[in-house]
């Protein structure tokens, strides 16, 4: 299996809230890693260090052997890194269809010298982009609303946006924040369907879930944090049999 994502050390402090405690994971390709602990464990913290919304304090991250260290969010998403937010943050007054097609990794037409002579290229890249983003769209069986208003559409709707957003990066990491807090029905089953997908079309994944089913059903190993350690790795059915661990989760 080939390691996509290692963190080797990674360390991160606000103030005197420790969030990453020499932090050393990897995540294979086609793995789907669960990341599980308590509130305020560090979590989201390591997402937005892997992504670069934060400079690690010390330590190494590479995706595809590529260090990331000092580079900026636009520079790591061209990488391959790609995440979904616990917040979504979707463009309210933009359509489903508008808000995935932010995301590619390269954007057609950056350069004032390519719009000015190389037009056509342009409209071609353009056009294959909103075919990809149509077909993501297709696979969560959304196309329907793709014209739709973003608020106009349901929570579980809105979260697919979400992932179709990432998806549209196409990279070697996906990270995946809380994908099924709130959603039910069909948007959960398609939420696992694709992540699976995804998973078998060679991606390193790694999910942050207080859904400990959803978490069950997917992962093929999972790390539990608390206070910015990791505290122990192994299977989800290990970790939470743990009763040290299911301690410190549930707070029973
Ligand atoms: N930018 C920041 N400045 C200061 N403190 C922060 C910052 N980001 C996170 N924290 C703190 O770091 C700790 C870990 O937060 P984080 O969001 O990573 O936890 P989490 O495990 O994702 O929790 P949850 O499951 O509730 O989402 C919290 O105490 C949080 O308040």
């Amino acid at each position: 299996m080939t390691t996509l994502v290692s963190l080797n050390t990674v360390c991160k402090s606000f103030g005197g809230i420790v969030v990453a405690d020499h932090i050393s994971i990897d995540i294979h390709g086609g793995e789907i890693l669960g990341l599980i602990g308590p509130n305020g464990a560090g979590k989201t913290s390591l997402f937005n260090l892997i992504s670069g919304l934060y400079p690690v304090d010390s330590g190494t991250i590479t995706v595809a052997g590529k260090p990331l260290d000092g580079l900026p969010m636009y520079q790591r998403a061209r990488l391959g890194v790609a995440r979904t937010w616990q917040h979504m943050r979707l463009f309210a007054s933009m359509t489903v269809l508008e808000n995935i097609l932010v995301a590619p990794r390269d954007y057609p037409g950056e350069k004032i010298s390519q719009i000015i002579f190389r037009t056509k290229q342009i409209n071609s890249a353009e056009q294959a982009l909103c075919e990809r983003a149509m077909s993501i769209l297709h696979r969560m069986n959304l196309t329907s609303i793709a014209h739709s208003n973003v608020s106009d559409i349901s929570f579980g709707q809105q979260k697919l946006v979400g992932l179709a957003r990432a998806l549209m990066n196409d990279g070697d990491c996906l990270l995946l924040d809380e994908p099924m807090a709130g959603v039910e029905g069909n948007a959960y089953e398609t939420m696992k369907t694709i992540v699976r997908e995804e998973a078998a079309a060679g991606r390193a994944i790694c999910v942050v879930e207080h859904n400990v089913s959803f978490i069950k059903d997917l992962c093929n190993s999972a790390v539990f944090m608390a206070r910015g350690c990791i505290l122990e790795r192994g299977s989800v059915q290990t970790l939470l049999s743990s009763k040290t661990l299911a301690d410190l989760y549930f707070g029973t």
